[in-house]
Parts: C-alpha cells; structure tokens; sequence
C-alpha cells in the first residue's frame, strides 16, 4: 500500500496493493493498522455506506456540523473525481479543496478526515461509490454547500450541467456556512 498527503495534508491517497492472478484480483480494502499508519489516525469505522449513480451525477458537497465524519472512500465500478474541502476555521488551508480521481481500474482510496467537505462527479456511465464513516449518519446535522461556490472554486473535471439532488441543488455559500471551529 501507498499513501500519499495531497496539498492539504491531512487528506490522503490510498493507493492499496493490488494483487492480479489468472482468476482476476485481490486487494485489502481497509486495514486497520496500515491505515492509522499511513493517515496517522485511530478511529474507529461505525458505518459502511454504498451508493450507485449515473454519469454527471453530482453528490456535495456534505458533511456533519455535529458528529462529523471522516470518510474513507473508493469506487468499486466506474470512475469519479473525488473532492475534500477544508472546513476548519483556523486551518492554514481553510477553504481550499484538493481532489482525485478514484476508480475501479485504479482501486485508489481517499482519507476524506472529520472537519472537511466531501463530494463527488461521476465520470463513467455509472459508478458504485463505498465509503466508510468514523461516526454516524444524523440528518438533524447535515450541511451542504454548494458544489460551484466561487469562493471554493472546485474544478470538477467534468463539463457540462451535473445532475444533483434537491437539497444540493440548495446549498449554502461557502461565505454563509456552518464550519468547525
Ligand atoms: C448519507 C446517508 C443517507 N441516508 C438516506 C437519507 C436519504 O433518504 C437517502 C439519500 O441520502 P442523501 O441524498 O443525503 O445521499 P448522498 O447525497 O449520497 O449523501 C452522501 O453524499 C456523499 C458526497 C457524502 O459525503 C456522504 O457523507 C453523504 O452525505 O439515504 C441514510 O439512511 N444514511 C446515510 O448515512
């Protein structure tokens, strides 16, 4: 496995060891202990999430003012591009994103850690998006901030109109939302 901080640092690229042989792969999703090594973290995972989406769906940007949730990501088909937005007032890259690519032909992970914004694009015809979560789902503490916020300024990889749910289609500017403290 390789890991790689990306310009904000404490966001990390997982790159799992892949092992191919005649009857297909095998690779170690999530393991604990090179995880908290390479992420230099101990939490615990309580929640496992699937979603599925078409191309040009547009999931952000989200996260928990309450409970937040530090996601560890991947795709197990199809491809997206894959963002983190740094929420915490007082961090020397507040308001900055970074982002990668994560697909099934790369198997690459992303360390999304609680404080930040997640989102993503999907790029191939449909993507099966897996993630796991340090804390709970609790909708009473959802926030969302609108995917093309200028102040953010996010280059999705993607042209055209995303597709997005209603309540992202609806969410707040980076200037008036909800942050850690
Ligand atoms: C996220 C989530 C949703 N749900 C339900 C609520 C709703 O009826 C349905 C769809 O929810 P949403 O529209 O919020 O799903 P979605 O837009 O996929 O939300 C997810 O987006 C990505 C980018 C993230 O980072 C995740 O943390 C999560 O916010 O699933 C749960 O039961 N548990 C969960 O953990």
């Amino acid at each position: 496995m390789k890991a790689t901080r990306l310009a904000i640092p404490e966001v990390v690229l997982i790159e799992p060891k892949v092992f191919g042989d005649a009857r297909g792969f095998f690779f170690e999703s999530f393991n604990q202990k090179s995880f908290n090594e390479a992420t230099g973290t101990d939490f615990d995972f309580v929640q496992d999430n699937h979603s599925r989406s078409r191309k040009g769906v547009l999931r952000g940007l989200h996260y928990q003012i309450q409970q937040p949730q530090g996601k560890l990501v991947r795709v197990a088909r199809g491809a997206v591009f894959d963002v983190a937005v740094d929420l915490r007032r007082g961090s020397p890259t507040f308001g900055q994103w970074v982002g990668a690519e994560l697909s099934e032909d790369n198997q690459h992970q992303l360390w999304v850690p609680p404080g930040f914004g997640h989102g993503f694009v999907v790029l191939s015809e449909t993507a099966d998006f897996l993630y796991k979560t340090t804390d709970y789902y609790a909708p009473a503490h959802e926030r969302c901030i609108l995917w093309n916020d200028a102040d953010i300024g996010v280059d999705w990889h993607f042209d055209g109109e995303p597709q997005l749910s209603a309540k992202d289609a609806q969410g707040t500017a980076f200037k008036d939302a909800e942050v850690f403290a």
